[in-house]
């Protein structure tokens, strides 16, 4: 250490990067170390200090700038200062600016620079967090570390997972990736974090993580509104898919099999004609898909709506006022300017009345008297007006029943029942699974935007092979549900088994399986046909899905993974495997 500066004084060693210089209030040198043994640099430093004057308010320290004179030719040096002092002496701690230093040139331009990065450290609203490369904690905002309960520095050195919790500073500073504005629940406390990879000559070094107390609610409630949102977009996006899938009539009945082809037929004639059209058949036959049909079909109602009303759990008062509409005030909650019921609404097109058998006495009378007159009367109205439409109607309850328990009337049956289809069951049809088979996994695939997977053989015997009392419904509900969960890229029967026993059977390794009531020429079900390379199933887009439906699961049932198993029916062992291997994996 050398007590004076003086003009012969040689250049410090390269290698050192810090200086130390002591001195008097008047600029007297008393003590230099390291690269404030060069006497043009302690002499740029102590009149820059001069220059500071006395502050009361920066007594914690002061930093500054200086730069001593450069030679005829040489690049100007720049060194940041930081100065203590007390009543006797000032401590000058000085260290060279890099060239491309914003901080350099902030404490240049800025006086009160010190303060401004005092204020970020301690800032109430906003702590901050550093973490090294490798995860362990280099600094805690005071407010931070009074939020956590520790004491100064006590988080110091230790890894930033046991110091705060759920952090992930440790894996920012690592990947070298930011996370923006995500939450972060420390001690039952919800609030918003960025954390952010800080580099320095090329590298990642560390990551900081900024923490907002104020107003965290205000953005979780943002988060959490977006995330509403989002489902309810995508709830809306898959229900305008199956709409267009509903309305895009005949083509979209899939089968051939001689019961729909004779169906077929029967859709094109009654479709000519203009007369009442009552469909039976068991739930999930597809009767909605064939008034679709009819209204499609028939060249009088182009260009027409088809609008349809559901009567079943529906109370008689409100089956009035859905089917007539109402004038303005006509009851409580009525809508101010009145409303068109169905039979205006379908004026020139078809009204489709569903699970008609399920309609309450006391409203099959007036219901009756309107198909007679086809004169419509809103609710609270003196007025009747003419409205002409087809009418198709649909049960799956057994009617005739119904008639001799007094429980539908006759005439009301006759009004109805101008002709009648009965759709097939599923099971009076199973050569018709393949194509529906192939047809849902398309559509599964397309409304889902994923790749279709190939159809293991076995898979439509094994179809052809159950029981469906939900018919085509129920068919659909498994093929999707089973392309869910399926974990490779092919289909396979084992993919619709879960929770059954004996399903080892079913590989495509065990040919010699008989299916009794499958006839031996069943076609197997293929893979898109049309489709070309992307057709080949990408495993892990189905992952993505099946990720996903379990996430929603466990959120539905309170994170309670157990139940969420159950709904989903699947083992808890196998949901355990998709959460791991996540969405992509
Ligand atoms: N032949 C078919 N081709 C393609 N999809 C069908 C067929 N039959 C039924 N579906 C599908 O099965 C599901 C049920 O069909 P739909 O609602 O028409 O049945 P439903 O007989 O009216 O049922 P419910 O008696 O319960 O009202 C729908 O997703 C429909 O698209």
């Amino acid at each position: 250490m050398s007590s004076t500066a003086t003009a012969e004084d040689t250049r410090p060693d390269p290698d050192d990067s810090l200086g130390v210089l002591v001195a008097s209030h008047a600029g007297e040198v008393l003590a230099t170390l390291g690269i404030a043994a060069e006497a043009a640099l302690a002499t740029a430093a102590l009149a820059a200090s001069a220059q500071l004057g006395d502050d009361p308010h920066h007594d914690a320290g002061r930093l500054f700038e200086c730069s001593p004179p450069a030679a005829a030719g040489e690049p100007v040096r720049r060194f940041i200062a930081m100065r203590l002092q007390d009543r006797a002496r000032q401590v000058i701690l000085l260290r060279p600016a890099g060239r491309d230093a914003a901080l350099f040139d902030f404490i240049g331009a800025v006086p009160f620079a010190g303060a401004i990065l005092d204020h970020f450290i301690t800032n109430p609203y906003q702590a901050i967090t550093v973490a090294d490369r490798a995860g362990h904690m280099r600094f805690i905002s005071p407010v931070h570390e009074r939020f956590l309960g520790l004491r100064t520095g006590e988080g110091t050195g230790r890894p930033a997972g046991q110091v705060i919790p759920n952090s992930r500073l440790a894996q920012v500073a690592a990947s070298g990736k930011a996370e923006i504005g995500q939450l972060q629940t420390m001690n039952g406390v919800t609030r918003v974090v960025n954390r952010i990879p800080i580099s320095a000559g090329g590298e990642v070094v560390g990551a900081i993580g900024q923490i907002l107390f104020k107003e965290p609610e205000a953005i979780g409630r943002m988060h959490r509104e977006m995330t509403r949102l989002r489902s309810q977009l995508a709830q809306t996006r898959r229900a305008l898919d199956e709409l267009r899938e509903q309305q895009a009539g005949p083509g979209l009945l899939i089968g051939d099999s001689a019961p729909m082809q004779r169906l077929r037929r029967e859709i094109d004639t009654v479709a000519r004609l203009d007369v009442p059209v009552l469909i039976l058949g068991e739930s999930g036959t597809g009767k909605e898909l064939v008034a679709r049909a009819i209204h499609g079909a028939s060249r009088a109602a182009e260009g027409k709506p088809l609008v349809s009303l559901n009567l079943a759990a529906l109370p008689a008062t409100l089956i009035e006022s859905e089917l007539f509409g109402h004038v303005a005030g006509a009851f409580t909650g009525s809508q101010r300017g009145g409303q068109a019921g169905k039979l205006e609404q379908a004026a020139g097109g078809t009204l489709f009345l569903d699970e008609v058998a399920d309609i309450p006495m006391e409203m099959q009378v007036k219901l009756l008297r309107v198909l007679e007159d086809h004169m419509v009367e809103r609710l609270g109205s003196r007025q009747s007006q003419r409205v002409d439409f087809r009418l198709v109607a649909a049960t799956n309850r057994d009617i005739q029943a119904l008639i001799d328990g007094g429980r539908f009337r006759l005439d009301l049956y006759y009004r109805l029942s101008g002709v009648v289809l009965r759709i097939p069951a599923l099971g009076q049809r199973r050569e018709d699974i393949p194509a529906l088979l192939a047809h849902f996994v398309r559509g599964f695939c397309a409304r889902n935007q994923v790749a279709v997977p190939e159809v293991g053989p076995e898979v439509a015997r094994y179809l052809a092979e159950r029981r469906w009392p939900g018919n085509v419904r129920q068919l659909r509900q498994k093929i999707e549900e089973a392309l869910v969960f399926c974990d490779s890229r092919v289909l396979r029967a084992a993919d619709f088994a879960r929770g059954e026993e004996n399903m080892a059977a079913f590989s495509v390794s065990e040919p010699a399986l008989t299916f009794g009531a499958v006839p031996e020429d069943m076609p197997e079900a293929t893979p898109d046909e049309g489709a070309t390379d992307a057709a080949v199933a990408s495993p892990a887009d189905l992952r993505e899905v099946a990720h996903e439906a379990v996430l929603q699961a466990i959120a539905r049932h309170g994170g309670n993974k157990k139940r969420a198993a159950a709904q989903l029916g699947i083992s808890r062992s196998h949901l355990y495997k998709i959460l791991e291997r996540g969405p992509r994996g």
